[in-house]
């Protein structure tokens, strides 16, 4: 387990793209075409497709990894699961906070002292207020909700998590400069939200607090996936 909490400047840095494509020679071409990235997400399409062989030519190519594989299920499961996971050297690997503690202590037992560094996913970006209270019968508001599943990541010795940049700003006052918030449900302005709820645009997700932004469609799904990188980067300098 190490704190990556991207100390680095140049915002190009601060971007994760996610490789949802289905294979891992749709996911080396764009690669391929997009060097600039530096920071890769592997999630469950590619990951049951291909994983092995996509997460070996990111490695070939030194990129940073996030395994997204949101791991959720009892303690001993999770933390076999992640025993065999931190092996492939990626900087981040996620489990689901909601599992509870004891899955999350069992989880970072395994992660500690590996390469790899767990982060508890929150509330997904995709729930709604409404849903959060009429489908998951939650009755707290989405930012208290977040608020105690990160913080009882941290409990559980966690030192980052997923959730949307709503609730950054707030958690970056509660949890301090030690904690890795990384932050899917971005869209540049006038980008298709899709199937996300919470979200705001990459310049207000780094202003609220955010160490890494989580970007897949508007960049890997439009017409022009490089001119939609660059002009995300240029928005952010
Ligand atoms: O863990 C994640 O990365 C994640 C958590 C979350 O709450 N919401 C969320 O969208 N994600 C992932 O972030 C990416 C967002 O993709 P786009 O909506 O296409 O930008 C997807 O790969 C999701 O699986």
């Amino acid at each position: 387990m190490k704190i990556n909490l991207n100390p680095e400047t140049d915002p190009q840095s601060k971007i994760i793209v996610a490789m949802d494509v289905p294979s891992a020679a749709e996911a080396i071409n764009l690669c391929d075409r997009l060097p600039q990235v530096s920071f890769w997400k592997v999630g469950l399409e590619l990951f049951i497709a291909d994983g092995s062989t996509i997460l070996r030519e990111l490695k070939a190519r030194d990129k940073k990894i996030f395994l997204d594989l949101k791991l959720h299920d009892i303690p001993n499961t999770v933390a076999s699961a992640c025993r065999v996971a931190t092996k492939y050297g990626a900087d981040f690997l996620t489990i689901h906070a909601s599992g509870g503690s004891a899955m999350m202590q069992a989880a970072q037992a395994e992660a500690q002292g590996s390469s790899t560094q767990l982060l508890a996913v929150s509330l997904l970006t995709s729930i709604s207020a409404t849903e959060l209270a009429t489908d998951l019968k939650v009755s707290l508001e989405v930012s208290e909700y977040v608020s105690k599943l990160v913080l009882l990541a941290k409990e559980s010795g966690l030192t980052g998590a997923v959730c949307s940049p709503h609730e950054v700003k707030n958690l970056r006052s509660q949890l301090g400069d030690d904690f890795c918030f990384v932050t899917p449900g971005v869209r540049p302005a006038g980008a298709a939200v899709g199937d996300q709820s919470r979200v705001m645009t990459p310049q207000e997700a780094i202003a609220a607090g955010a160490n890494y932004l989580v970007i897949g469609r508007p960049i890997v799904a439009a017409p022009d996936p490089v001119a939609a990188w660059e002009k995300i980067c240029q928005a952010l300098t």
